[in-house]
């Protein structure tokens, strides 16, 4: 009889899953509640690598809330939340290794420079100072901000602010980036730049994007889409196919149909 194998050649026999098919982000069966009231309800989804997936919603669908989970601010309560195959709560250092995030809130520090701020959330992920140097500068060109690098954040405007918040993102070389309303508050031209951006991340690097919006014109025809409202997913997947199965002719009609929502004048949900 012959003795098994040690257990180190055991896992290495284990099957792995092949790179190309493992989703960049997949939510399954997701429900979180602040006391009595149901933020999430069975929430399942998924982002492909290097797709753009918009995460439709009204205020108070649950975008927050979820990015919240995915982003380990709030311990999952049930469901499984996994990035690039790696669960976000048995196996977090992989995960988050690979995830990138721009908050709603504004999150730079207003009295350093836009180099300091990158710098620090670098040392945060452990980069050295010098590759992170490098990759400051490589970033602020392509944002456009070169010529600013010494400047106080403070005196930016907002959408060069949000350009950095995605430079400072991308830093540590994510696969996954999640975006929560990242356009609030901006005017039509510093919108178009940043969404112009972010499709080029997707297009250009292969990067899996989730784009959390209300705004209907920031969804196009080639995007994944998942509607999300009261806590539950009504809808998912290829914009063309939820617009199709909802008998619609464009998303905004799409999504008054699924939630039975006004679409306001502004074209946002
Ligand atoms: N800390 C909290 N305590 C209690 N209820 C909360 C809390 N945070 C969110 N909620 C509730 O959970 C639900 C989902 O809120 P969430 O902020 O996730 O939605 P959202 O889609 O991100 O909306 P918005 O775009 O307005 O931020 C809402 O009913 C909200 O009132």
């Amino acid at each position: 009889m012959t003795s098994p194998a040690p257990i180190a050649d055991q896992r290495e026999a284990a099957p792995k899953p092949d790179p190309a098919t493992v989703p960049a982000l997949s939510i399954d069966g997701v429900s979180h509640s602040y006391g009595p009231r149901r933020a999430l309800i069975d929430v399942s989804f998924s982002v492909a690598p290097a797709s753009f997936t918009a995460l439709l919603g009204l205020n108070g669908a649950g975008k927050s809330t979820l990015f919240s989970l995915i982003t380990r601010l709030f311990g999952i309560q049930s469901g499984r939340v996994a990035i690039f195959g790696h669960d976000i709560t048995g196996s977090p250092g992989e995960a988050l290794r690979l995830l990138g995030v721009v908050f709603q809130p504004r999150t730079l520090d207003l009295d350093l420079s836009l180099t300091q701020n990158l710098l620090y959330h670098a040392a945060l992920h452990g980069i050295s100072r010098r590759e992170a140097a490098a990759r400051s500068a490589d970033l602020l060109g392509r944002i456009g901000l070169a010529d600013r690098a010494g400047n106080k954040v403070r005196d930016l405007s907002g959408g060069q602010m949000r350009r950095l918040e995605i430079a400072r993102a991308l830093l540590h070389r994510p696969r996954l980036l999640l975006l929560d309303e990242p356009t609030v508050g901006l005017d039509v031209k510093a919108r178009a730049d940043i969404i112009s951006h972010v499709r080029q991340l997707v297009t250009e690097q292969g990067i899996g994007v989730l784009w959390a919006t209300h705004l209907f014109d920031e969804i196009t025809a080639s995007d994944d889409l998942v509607v999300l409202h009261q806590g539950k997913v009504l809808a998912k997947g290829p914009v063309g196919r939820v617009i199709t199965e909802a008998g619609a002719q464009d998303v905004n009609t799409a999504f008054m149909r699924l939630t039975g929502a006004q679409v306001m004048p502004g074209g946002g949900a």
